[in-house]
């Protein structure tokens, strides 16, 4: 490549890797976390729970079929997951910045220029992963000509306050009234709703949903510990002690879990793929499904009333709960997909059955 510049991967254990800059040649600091999702990184690179991370994609080649343009689809992006990139650095082993696909407008490099990312490819992602996996997700940096930065540690940030919109906007036209807490929402949960039979009012993560008339409550993924979403919680607590349908992606699982009485927790190195299997608690049935996590609900703190709706088939962890009488549940994986598997998008159809079961419970 012209001027290739290199530039150094640092972890906090002392790891360090040189490569070469793509994208912008700037430094940056982060939680260091590895999918080994084999494309969708238009996808992944907007989607609001990976600010604050540098990247590594295990997948070898990257690049190579470029970034699509934008595209409007009732006045959201019909291609991206959010409106901006939100990771914090990119690191792949082999970067294409020739590329060739149907709908490619730009190259990965020039994409991650325009919002100011820096990349690094050159690095032996897979060796770089087996540290990451056996030492956990770690804290490090990309470091840029002399500009070195300190450490970071992003999730003792509110990254959801930072990535949350500060106003409430409504979307279509439908007989369902579903209220959609946006902690970092993707766009294809919306999407997913606008293809239903749905009015859609998508709040700020602080916002007082509570006073509201709606006839079911979702909760969207987003980035960071769960924790730090107490106004969240404190309002879902409001909706937990009433019955209208609840319905949580990924932080919103996680939400559900602690305004529910129970407990979170950072797993080692999290679940970030496209084919994370999952068992549907007693059932024989399992799906293969999209997911990007650090932290799960520790199902053993969960109340009397509560229970686990599916278990993650490679570590046995949490994925997703449910009321065992009202009709609240969740998942920790991502049923919209984008990039995934779609085997799970039933998921909104059920929870929309289980909102005009409530509404015609209300009406007799
Ligand atoms: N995709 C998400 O919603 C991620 C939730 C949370 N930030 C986690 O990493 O576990």
């Amino acid at each position: 490549m012209e001027n290739a510049k290199s530039v150094k991967l640092i972890l906090e254990d002392g790891t360090a890797i040189e490569g070469t800059s793509f994208g912008a040649f700037t430094s940056t600091a982060g939680e260091v976390v590895f999918s080994t999702a084999m494309t969708g990184y238009p996808e992944n690179l907007t989607d609001p729970s990976f600010a604050g991370q540098i990247l590594v994609l295990t997948y070898p080649m990257v690049g190579n079929y470029g970034v699509p343009g934008e595209e409007l689809y009732k006045s959201i992006s019909k291609i991206f997951e959010s409106d901006k990139i939100h990771i914090a650095g990119l690191v792949v082993n082999y970067y294409s910045e020739e590329h060739s696909h149907w709908n490619a407008a730009k190259s990965l490099g020039d994409w991650l220029k325009e919002y100011n990312i820096p990349g690094i490819f050159g690095v032996d992602t897979r060796m770089l992963t087996k540290i990451l996996r056996e030492k956990g997700a770690m804290l490090g940096k990309i470091v840029a000509g002399g500009q070195d930065v300190e450490l970071h540690d992003p999730n003792q940030d509110n990254l959801v306050a930072q990535v949350s919109p500060t106003e409430v906007k409504h979307y279509g036209q439908g007989q369902h009234k579903i209220v959609l807490v946006d902690c970092g929402t993707k766009t294809n949960i919306i999407r997913c709703f606008l293809q239903r039979d749905v009015e859609l009012i998508r709040v700020p993560w602080d916002y007082d949903f509570t006073q509201l008339d709606y006839d079911g409550l979702f909760l969207s993924n987003g980035p960071g510990d769960p924790k730090m979403c107490t106004a969240t919680i404190q309002h879902l607590q409001t909706a937990l002690s009433q019955d209208k349908p609840i319905f949580g992606i990924c932080l919103g699982s996680q939400l559900m879990g602690l305004a529910a009485g129970g407990d979170t927790f950072k797993l080692k190195y999290g679940h970030r793929s496209h084919n994370q299997p999952v068992l549907l608690s007693g059932t024989k049935r399992s799906y293969i499904t999209s997911q990007n996590h650090g932290f799960a609900v520790d199902t053993d703190t969960l109340p009397a009333e509560w229970t686990m709706l599916f278990e993650n088939l490679n570590d046995g962890t949490c994925e997703g709960i449910k009321h065992k009488s009202k009709p609240f549940f969740s998942t920790q994986f991502h049923p919209e997909a984008a990039g995934g598997p779609e085997d799970t998008e039933y998921l909104f159809d059920d929870f929309l059955k289980s909102v005009a079961e409530y509404k015609a419970g209300q009406d007799s």
